[in-house]
């Protein structure tokens, strides 16, 4: 596991500042400061049909977050942009295999440069390449939403390429994060975790709703009672 990772516990609740108030951030960093790391959502309009932010205020998130960074870029071109996340305070980049030329040699970029290496797969993208060569990664995130909003349903039929990647890191030897994203909730997370999951992006579940951080100890309450890594 990339050095980066190391200090997290086994398993990881990521708030996404997607459903946060955005004319608030600094506030609204800190309101999650039990979280494990701030999920930031950078969507270019083309991608995915929605517009969020870019490198200036990732830059300036990074300065004032008490949490780690976790950056999932829904952006064309990854291969010239992710690189470019790289910037104080991020731990992983997260980019698009739909979005790559090469999502190999990207994670590789993405480690040389300092940073756990993360590749995205959408529901309908076949996961077999990337557990085939899983040791390329260090984490894999497997939407369990199409990617573009917040707020949308949770996908359980995408659950079982979670157990192909847990079985294809278990053969390889190695340790490789399996993130989900889009529709987690007190509702739906154990069944991710059920299936293999060990990370967990949250939005409308943890903002939106008051003080987030009893929303986000809820998650951990159902998780701490769950099976977890597909046991
Ligand atoms: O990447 C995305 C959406 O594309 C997510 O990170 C969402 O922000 C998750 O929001 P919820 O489904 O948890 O409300
Ligand atoms: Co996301």
């Amino acid at each position: 596991m990339h050095p980066s990772l190391d200090s997290l516990e086994s398993v990881r609740i990521h708030p996404s500042i997607l459903s946060a108030d955005f004319a608030n951030l600094e506030r609204e960093l800190h309101a999650i400061a039990t979280a494990d790391a701030v999920h930031v959502d950078v969507m270019d309009g083309h991608f995915v049909p929605n517009l969020t932010l870019g490198l200036p205020i990732v830059e300036r998130i990074g300065q004032v977050s008490p949490v780690p960074l976790d950056v999932h870029l829904m952006i064309d071109d990854a291969d010239r942009w992710a690189p470019q996340y790289v910037l104080p305070g991020v731990t992983s980049v997260t980019f698009h295999a739909e979005a790559s030329r090469d999502p190999f040699a990207l994670a590789r970029t993405l480690r040389d440069a300092g940073v756990a290496a993360s590749v995205a797969i959408k529901p309908g993208t076949d996961v077999a390449p990337f557990a085939d060569r899983i040791d390329a990664f260090d984490m894999v995130l497997v939407m369990t939403v199409e990617p573009g909003f917040g707020g949308q349903s949770f996908m359980p039929e995408v659950l079982p390429k979670l157990g192909t990647l847990r079985r294809a890191a278990a053969d390889a030897g190695v340790e490789v994060l399996l993130q989900v994203d889009g529709g987690i909730s007190t509702a739906t997370i154990a069944e991710a975790a059920a299936a293999g999951a060990d990370t967990f992006v949250a939005g409308s579940a943890v903002y939106g709703h008051g003080d987030p951080a009893p929303r986000i100890q809820a998650l951990r309450d159902v998780l701490a009672t769950a099976d977890t890594l597909g046991s």
